[in-house]
């Protein structure tokens, strides 16, 4: 036992489990409702034998993920097993700091961030468009058309190369990695005893053969996509392209401590893959039901775009973002309450060093959880925060969108997420025209979407699959 920890959770500890059994499904709503039991937004709980910290407000999260100290990742075995400590995602230290900086850099140099990109992206919604056009407005999931279409710009970067939707491999590999995101859980029994999975009984090995079979899938794809890439270009398209050039310079300067190495290679790019996909593509299928769940809401976001497009048929680029503030904040409250980011996954953090925090100690190699969704309900920065308000991100004039202290959905500091900008324009890109461009309504599912009940907490809080019908409008 530690002494002059954060004070810990009300539920009671079981040996070998810790807290694990009592999280429930939505665990960032059972951390918040302990730290409020507890007074506290700092307390300590245990998942299986590791120490936990969940920060459960803005500052405390800062305070710590603006250091250094914090930049470890936690290594739960499912991720341990398949990324290696390698890639972005679960690297840490100099190998961390290098392929981060390199994988910025490289983004930027394809366009992350600039505006030219968009047009790759609009040609990957007209894709999409395309598709739902043909259903002549029967109802269909859009979560595939959507991260197939999304994936593409991350293949664009990273590979060089796009894939029809017609594409059955591209369409399988995208399969398993929404597949994934459903299937990996923060409280799989096997993260606390990895023995499990040599278990034959299903309801003890959980998903673990299925996570792994995708992963592992996954992974060779990425690799046949880089053994198609000669290391002796002049020329560098894509990532891949760029990362040889850096491999080989490093080889022939005989830097003995390298790490451009193919396993790296492979595994930042699966990284990237992973992270931007399923992500974008859910805050979407949110945005969906938010829109459908606030009819005057969607129509002042509607009256918005069509007064500034006037009858002119074309797509929304960037450049008219600043003449649509409503728009706009409504994609920031989507993000809030959408809260994608769980605490599965890619969010915990580690500190390599024991310290202290709002006074009290923080054992070495703790797992640190930054409960982004309390953050984004706390009232003290989000008055009236269960209700859906685009206008708590605008000026009093509702001329201006101001980013509020305490919105923090890409996380915060240097393990925050790199493809944030990409997924900014994505995300304007793709609500903008679908608002401008269909009617949307659900028919069968309606009464059962609730966006307060309709979801489900695993590597991301995402809404369950619905059936949505698309009308063109016309102008
Ligand atoms: C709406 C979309 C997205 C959301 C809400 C989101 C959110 C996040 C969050 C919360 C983290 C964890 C940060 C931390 O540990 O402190 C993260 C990490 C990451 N994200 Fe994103 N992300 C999105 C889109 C993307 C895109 C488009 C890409 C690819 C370009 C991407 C790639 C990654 C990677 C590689 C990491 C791991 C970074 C590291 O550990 O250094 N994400 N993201």
């Amino acid at each position: 036992k530690e002494k002059n920890l954060p004070p810990g959770p009300p539920a009671y500890s079981i040996p070998i489990f810790g807290h694990l059994l009592s999280l429930g499904k939505h665990p960032q709503e059972t951390l918040l409702k302990w730290c409020q039991a507890r007074q506290s937004d700092i307390i300590h709980c245990y998942f299986g034998q590791r120490l936990v910290i969940v920060l459960n407000n803005y500052s405390l999260i800062k305070q710590a993920f603006l250091d250094d100290n914090y930049s470890a990742r936690a290594q739960p075995f499912i991720f341990e097993e398949h990324f290696h400590g390698k890639g972005l995602t679960y690297a840490e230290g100099e190998r961390w700091l290098v392929h981060r900086k390199f994988a910025m850099d490289t983004l930027k140099k394809f366009g992350m961030g600039k505006f030219y990109l968009q047009g790759t992206i609009l040609s990957e919604l007209r894709d999409v468009f395309q598709h739902i056009d043909e259903q002549n407005s029967t109802p269909l999931d859009i979560k595939a058309l959507l991260t197939h279409g999304l994936s593409n710009i991350i293949c664009g970067f990273a590979f060089g190369e796009r894939f029809s939707h017609d594409n059955q491999e591209f369409r399988h590999i995208v399969g398993l990695i929404e597949e994934c995101f459903t299937l990996g859980s923060h409280d799989s029994w096997i993260t606390v005893f990895p023995l499990l999975r040599f278990v034959p009984m299903k309801s003890l090995r959980g998903n673990y053969k299925k996570f792994s079979k995708n992963f592992h899938e996954i992974f060779q794809f990425a690799k046949k996509l880089v053994q198609n890439h000669d290391e002796n270009i002049e020329e560098t398209r894509d990532y891949i392209d760029e990362y040889l050039k850096q491999a080989n310079l490093d080889k022939k300067s005989n830097k003995f401590d390298s790490t451009f190495d193919m396993d790296q290679l492979i595994t930042s790019i699966t990284n990237l893959f992973i992270g931007g996909t399923e992500t974008t593509s859910t805050t979407l299928r949110w945005a969906f039901i938010y829109m459908i769940e606030n009819p005057k809401i969607l129509k002042t976001v509607r009256q918005e775009i069509d007064d500034y497009m006037g009858d002119r048929n074309l797509f929304i680029q960037m450049e008219d973002k600043q003449y649509l503030p409503y728009t706009t904040a409504t994609i920031l409250e989507i993000q809030r309450c959408g809260n994608i980011a769980t605490l599965g996954g890619s969010t915990m953090h580690r500190n390599l060093q024991a310290t202290t925090l709002n006074g009290y100690s923080i054992p070495a190699n703790s797992y640190i959880a930054a409960n982004f969704y309390a953050c984004h309900v706390d009232e003290r920065q989000f008055p009236h925060a269960d209700r859906f308000d685009p206008t708590r991100f605008l000026s009093h004039d509702l001329k201006l969108v101001q980013r509020t202290q305490g919105f923090i959905p890409f996380s915060i500091g240097k393990k925050s997420c790199p493809g944030e900008s990409l997924a900014n324009m994505e995300l304007f890109l793709f609500f903008s025209n679908f608002i401008r461009h269909y009617d949307f309504y659900v028919v069968n599912q309606a009464e059962q979407i609730n966006s307060k009940l309709f979801y489900h907490t695993s590597l991301t809080r995402a809404p369950f699959d619905y059936q949505i019908s698309f009308d063109r409008r016309s102008f």
